[in-house]
């Protein structure tokens, strides 16, 4: 992707949270809301960030704050190094939202689109990149064609290239997959990867934690508008160390010999047997011997690696 701010003059940062807090005032019909209760959070120049967290936790809010929509309870929040209380144009110029929404009129071209985007962020004419952004995003083919003629890959694509009408150097992707299919969603990951390659700063709110798990290099979780988790992916994984065993054996024992009890493995409704061990403490091999020494005959065998859906429901307590 061409269509990229330079990452020359960039701060560290592409965001810094400090005591954020957001609290919705009560109305008649609801009662006051403390929505964000003190975030201090660091999204590291350049870095693909997931912001995850059950429904209800706080991460619109949060992103409508960095885009400007919402105004803050309290704390402080840096885009790009430049303070939204102090400059909040300037802030507003570094950052980009992709909305879930396809909020774009039908009846326009993505040029259009595209140019009118550019124009409203005061972006000068000779200064605009339109055919740029929309080659970045596989649809300068489609430049003249009315949106509403576009697909539904397409019409995400054209939202991206819109909100880098003013190339940003921050990203905001809010579900960007949420009920798209998986041909879809393949290929904008391949979108999202290749603009946080080209410099971009992208954060990804997401409810597929599958998805942030394969693109996102650093991830927060945060539950009840406080931050519960943050670090690298690969961090957070280690953070588990926990794998799973599971045996199918020839004959499922009747009932469970004490020495199998006493090893960690378990008999689950359907005969097999389960055991969660830490790689750092236990191996598979001394596992499989104890099933062997109770007389038990292997018929299959499988093993599965902690993912992030398990830190996720541990630190959440949810499913
Ligand atoms: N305008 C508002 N007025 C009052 N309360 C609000 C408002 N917007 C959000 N809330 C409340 O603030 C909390 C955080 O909501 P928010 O939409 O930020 O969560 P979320 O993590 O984005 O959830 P989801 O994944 O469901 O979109 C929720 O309890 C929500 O009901």
């Amino acid at each position: 992707m061409a269509a990229s701010p330079s990452s020359d003059h960039l701060p560290a940062q592409a965001i810094e949270l400090k005591g954020l807090e957001k609290v919705y005032a009560a109305t008649n019909r609801t009662a006051a809301k403390h929505a964000l209760k003190g975030i201090d959070l660091v999204v590291p120049q350049g870095s693909f960030f997931g912001l995850l967290g059950p429904n209800g936790a706080g991460k619109s809010t949060l992103i409508n704050i960095l885009a400007g929509l919402v105004n803050k309870s309290r704390g402080m929040v840096e885009i790009a190094g430049i303070d939204i209380d102090r400059h909040p144009r300037r802030a507003r110029l570094a950052i980009g939202v992709v909305p879930q929404e396809l909020n774009f009129d039908p009846f326009f071209t993505p040029r259009e689109i595209i140019d009118f985007q550019a124009g409203l962020y005061g972006v000068p004419a000779r200064e605009r990149r339109t055919e740029e952004l929309l080659d970045a995003v596989g649809l300068l083919e489609k430049a003249d064609a009315h949106a509403r003629s576009l697909s539904g890959g397409m019409r995400r694509r054209l939202l991206i290239a819109k909100a880098l009408a003013h190339r940003p150097p921050v990203v905001v992707l809010d579900e960007p997959t949420a009920g798209v299919d998986v041909e879809l969603r393949r290929s904008l990951w391949r979108y999202m990867r290749k603009l946080n390659e080209s410099g971009v700063t992208v954060i990804l709110t997401t409810h597929y934690l599958e998805e942030a798990q394969e693109l996102c290099d650093r991830i927060a979780i945060i539950d009840q508008g406080q931050v519960v988790a943050c670090d690298t992916t690969e961090h957070l994984l280690r953070r588990l160390d926990e794998k799973h065993l599971r045996v199918t054996p020839l004959v499922p024992p009747a009932t469970m010999p004490p020495e199998l009890l006493a090893a960690g493995w378990s008999l689950d409704d359907q005969g097999r047997l389960n055991v969660h061990y830490k790689a750092a403490q236990a191996q598979a091999g001394q596992l499989l011997q104890t099933l062997a020494d109770a007389g038990v005959v292997i018929a299959d065998l499988t093993t599965s690696e902690p993912d992030l859906e398990t830190l996720f429901v541990r630190l959440t307590h949810r499913d």
